[in-house]
């Protein structure tokens, strides 16, 4: 029997409803986190994120790179990119999120978060491109951030901090039913890296 509740369940539902997000907690060591944060913010193809805001082009301060098994092209905030192959760390990464998850996927988005001051706003992954209702994968290293689910109809909230080394899930009707954010803060002044794997459509 559990005495305590500290441990992650990866089997439990953090959302009440409409969804299904679950939180592994530490996957990889932190030699292995340190290894994969240092190999990835030297090795990816960062670049400066582009999307249109209220009709105009904006330039984000996080950067983001898109890599995959095959140089799809993408439509994420209403700008189209084009994915890079797999890089050997990014394929290895993907096999061990596939078997801890037990499912499958063609593509990761990364994001690079430089400090507390950079963020993501509310938003859910629902674009036409991605499999409906196909699982995403979110991986951190670096920073340890909060992370925000928000209902769209009753505005409930479910917040949780995601590890360095951590997987979060999200399943089923989550995109539907649910908003999620990075939001920013002034306590945090060192970089997080995020891979959120996924499954384009082609
Ligand atoms: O950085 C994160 O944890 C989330 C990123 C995210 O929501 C996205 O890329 O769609
Ligand atoms: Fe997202």
């Amino acid at each position: 029997m559990k005495l305590f509740d500290l441990e992650p369940d990866p089997s439990k539902n953090l959302l009440p409803k409409d969804g299904m997000v679950t939180y592994s907690g530490k996957l990889f060591s932190q030699e292995e986190a340190a290894f994969y944060f240092q190999h990835l913010m030297h090795h990816i193809e960062w670049r400066n994120d582009e999307a249109v805001m209220f009709g105009k082009k904006i330039i984000t301060k996080r950067k983001v790179a898109w890599y995959g098994d095959a140089p799809f092209s993408y439509t994420y905030s209403k700008v189209t990119k084009h994915a890079l192959l797999w890089t050997e760390e990014l394929k290895n990464l993907k096999s061990k999120i596939e078997q801890e998850s037990g499912e499958n996927f063609n593509s990761c988005l990364l994001n690079l978060y430089h400090n507390g001051s950079e963020g993501m706003g509310w938003h859910s992954d629902g674009e036409k491109d991605l499999k409906k209702d196909g699982a995403i994968a979110s991986v951190s290293f670096g920073a340890e951030r909060k992370f925000a689910f928000k209902h769209k109809k009753t505005r409930e909230k479910v917040d949780l901090n995601l590890e360095s080394g951590s997987l979060l899930i999200m399943k089923g009707k989550t995109q539907t039913h649910w908003l999620h954010r990075l939001p920013p803060t002034n306590k945090i002044h060192s970089a997080r890296i995020n891979l959120t794997f996924r499954t384009i459509i082609g």
